[in-house]
């Protein structure tokens, strides 16, 4: 079985000034297998961003291992872990992050320059944007939009390159019912097609439409 995202004893524990440390998991095996859409749940501060930060190779955790295939994360040296992680994982924040100085599409489209495929998979951008809902912005600078709107430009970028992977933090936060059901739709078929796909979420229709859960407390 291909399994694009691996966790092993994994335990993230963040220092404090002035207080103790803070223990948020211990001991996490973890495995997204190709084809499948997993969902981190539970409460809010339970940990379930943080330990998508270490699966994205975002975060190092205390102890424990982190795969993305066969290759081990924490060991991949700082100057081919850019190269690796665009090859390996979609990555979509909760902060939604997007270059301000560009239009939609070229945010959509800046996982595709170190490679130059921008003018290949500008027909992909577009079609990712229209599955979104939000093609109709593909010329809009970033600043003005809202905080929904750059939540699906941002998934549309870390779907761009059909990582072997895709991770996303909170993708239905922002959105009304209707266009929250269209990510999920997008998501599971983006599973659906061997992608292995791990969200964080609150949202019961995306917890509803996960094939595996883990639960946080
Ligand atoms: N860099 C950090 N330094 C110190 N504490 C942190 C750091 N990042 C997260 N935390 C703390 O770790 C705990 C877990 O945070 P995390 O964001 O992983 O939770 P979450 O389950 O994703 O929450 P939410 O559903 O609200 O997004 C929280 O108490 C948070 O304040």
């Amino acid at each position: 079985m291909s399994l694009p995202v691996q966790l092993r004893g994994v335990e993230i524990c963040f220092t404090r000034r002035g207080l103790p440390p803070l223990l948020i998991v211990q001991g996490l095996d973890l495995s997204v297998a190709a084809g499948v859409l997993h969902c981190l749940a539970g409460r809010s501060g339970s940990g379930k961003t943080s330990v998508l930060r270490v699966a994205a190779g975002q975060l190092v955790p205390r102890a424990g291992t982190v795969h993305w295939s066969r290759r081990s994360v924490l060991d991949v040296p700082d100057r081919e872990l850019p190269a690796l992680r665009r090859r390996s994982v979609g990555y979509l924040d909760q902060g939604a992050h997007l270059l301000p100085g560009l239009s939609v599409l070229e945010n959509v489209l800046v996982p595709a320059v170190p490679t130059r495929q921008t003018r290949q998979l500008r027909p992909r951008a577009l079609d990712l944007l229209d599955r979104l809902g939000v093609r109709q912005l593909a010329t809009r600078r970033t600043a003005g939009l809202s905080g929904g709107e750059r939540q699906r430009v941002a998934l549309a970028r870390a779907l761009l390159l059909s990582p072997a992977a895709v991770l996303a933090d909170e993708p239905t936060a922002s959105l009304d019912r209707t266009t929250a059901d269209g990510v999920i739709d997008l998501l599971r078929a983006t599973a659906d097609r061997g992608t292995a796909v791990l969200v964080t979420s609150h949202d019961p229709g995306l917890v509803d439409a996960a094939d595996e859960r883990t639960a946080f407390s």
